[in-house]
């Protein structure tokens, strides 16, 4: 039974990026919560994941910057530790005191411990003391939790210890000789990031015949040259059949189903994730904790009787991207303080219409891999009538000044019967920032005609709009 202190409007389990997200959303629509969190406030995203990787890859990134502009010289090579120490204050050294202040001055009650359900609009929380709070919420739980990484059944792989996401992200010692098993942005951008910083010896081994197959081909294939180029030995078609590390911490050998074998000092998954919806107490709702929490546009979860029930972030599996569980979570605590206050529920903000159009992405690899909404093989595969344009992003004039060998490629999905954008990818050094005006075009539906008259400024690499909508014929 809960006490009359722990009643609430709304209960969120999870306070990564999307759970805060959450809470601040219902608070602000004038509702009370409380968000549970087991370990630290901020999530993966903060600690393990987006904020550290990127982290250890803009050094990377502007040592290319540098390298390309005659009369700009590197003093050296990058500075390690320095990389380690600024990485370690952009994760505030994993003390999470300033987004439980965050969260508090929303205002929210924050509950450190363990978060499961327990049964309708109820859950317990296990304290760090080891004793059980129980929770009652009046209108709404919302599962939050994430998702963790996935390490694949291969023979002696777990008693290997590989690193994951989180290991990898929180290095101390970067390993000389690097092992990686994977090629989605995990994979490839970890992969980079301790090369740049130290991992002479780099091998990628890719079961497949690309790196990074939800982008466009050409996408894979640019960062695969790029990692050749660098040094960075990548495999296709090579899966690992077995693992061996004789000593805890030692040397470590990854044997291949071609009959090779790679040694390593370490080795690292980065093969997907899996949702973190084990021992939730799913089971006291109704649902099955074996994959995602199923949910409508308003992110309420479909299988489980009269609606108090939503799942937002990673969990919900439409698009393991923060950006994309943030807005999730806008939506999900408008929805529920419209419905908790009987507002009217069909404002346009109520509904995710985003996640099914194809998320905006970056992946931070030397080229940047910059995509939103359908790939040309996704958009024939919905039954589009499509056409695409593809122009190289070095001919533009705001290339050149960017330094010799500045160079990339960009791809327009255009559906012909309606004239407007499906989606643009854009492969180049330093283009995440211009990923926004094509997620404006796909997501606003701009016709092209339309789109003619926003004119790029000159010498911009944002050129490549002209050039590509002259390449299309206008
Ligand atoms: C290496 C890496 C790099 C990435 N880079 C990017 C990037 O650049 N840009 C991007 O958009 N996305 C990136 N992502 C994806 C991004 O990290 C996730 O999409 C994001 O973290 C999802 O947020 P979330 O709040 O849903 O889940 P999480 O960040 O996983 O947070 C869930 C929280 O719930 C807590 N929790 C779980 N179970 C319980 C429980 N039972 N009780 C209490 N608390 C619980 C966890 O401790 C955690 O704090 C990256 C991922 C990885 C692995
Ligand atoms: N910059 C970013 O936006 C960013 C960065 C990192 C991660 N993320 C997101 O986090 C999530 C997790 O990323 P991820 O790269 O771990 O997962 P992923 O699902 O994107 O890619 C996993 C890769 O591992 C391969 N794989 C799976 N099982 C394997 C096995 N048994 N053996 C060999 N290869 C195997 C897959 O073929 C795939 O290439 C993704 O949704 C990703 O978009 C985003």
């Amino acid at each position: 039974m809960a006490n009359k202190n722990d009643v609430f409007d709304v209960i969120v389990i999870g306070a990564g990026p999307v759970g805060i997200t959450v809470a601040a959303r219902a608070v602000r629509g004038g509702l009370t919560a409380a968000v549970v969190e087991e370990r630290l406030a901020g999530g993966e995203c903060e600690y393990y994941a987006c904020v550290p990787s990127k982290a250890l890859l803009w050094p990377m990134e502007l040592a290319a910057e540098v390298n390309r502009m005659p009369g700009l010289q590197l003093r050296g090579p990058i500075d390690a530790a320095a990389v380690l120490a600024r990485r370690d204050e952009t994760v505030s050294h994993r003390d999470d005191g300033h987004e439980v202040n965050l969260i508090e001055k929303f205002p929210a009650t924050f509950v450190r411990g363990y978060g499961r359900l327990a049964g309708p609009l109820r859950a317990e929380v296990m304290t760090p003391e080891g004793g059980t709070r129980a929770l009652r919420a009046r209108h709404a739980v919302v599962v939050a939790t994430g998702s963790a990484p996935a390490v694949p059944d291969v023979p002696g792989l777990r008693e290997a210890r590989p690193w994951t996401n989180r290991e990898a992200t929180s290095v101390q010692q970067v390993p000389k000789r690097l092992v990686v098993i994977g090629a989605g942005p995990v994979a490839c951008e970890m992969a980079q990031a301790l090369h740049s910083l130290g991992a002479e010896e780099t091998t990628v081994l890719v079961r497949g015949d690309r790196l990074l197959t939800r982008a466009e081909p050409f996408a894979g294939d640019l960062v695969a040259q790029s990692f050749r180029e660098s040094g960075i030995d990548v495999r296709f078609g090579r899966s690992a059949t077995r693992v061996e590390r004789p000593v805890a911490g030692g040397p470590v050998t990854v044997h291949t189903d071609d009959g090779g074998q790679v040694d390593a000092d370490e080795l690292l998954v980065g093969t997907g994730r899996r949702f973190s919806t084990n021992d939730i107490g799913l089971d006291t709702v109704g649902l099955r904790p074996d994959g995602p929490i199923r949910v409508d546009a308003s992110m309420r979860a479909t299988a489980v009787a009269d609606g108090w029930l939503y799942a937002v972030g990673d969990v919900n599996g439409r698009n393991l991207l923060t950006h994309m569980g943030k807005y999730q979570a806008r939506v999900c605590g408008d929805v529920i303080a419209a419905r908790a206050t009987g507002r009217p529920e069909d404002a346009p903000g109520l509904r995710d219409t985003a996640d099914d159009r194809g998320a905006p992405q970056v992946v931070f690899t030397e080229p940047q891999v910059c995509m939103v909404g359908r790939t040309e093989s996704q958009a024939r595969a919905d039954g589009f009538n499509v056409r695409t344009v593809e122009y190289d992003i070095g001919e533009v004039a705001g290339a050149i000044v960017r330094g010799i060998g500045y160079t990339g490629r960009a791809k327009l999905v255009v559906d012909e019967d309606r004239r407007v954008l499906l989606g643009a990818t854009f492969v180049a050094s330093d283009m995440a920032d211009m990923l926004h005006s094509a997620t404006i075009a796909v997501n606003a539906e701009v016709p092209l005609d339309q789109l003619w008259h926003a004119v790029p400024p000159f010498p911009t690499v944002s050129e490549i709009w002209l050039r590509l909508l002259e390449q299309y014929g206008l």
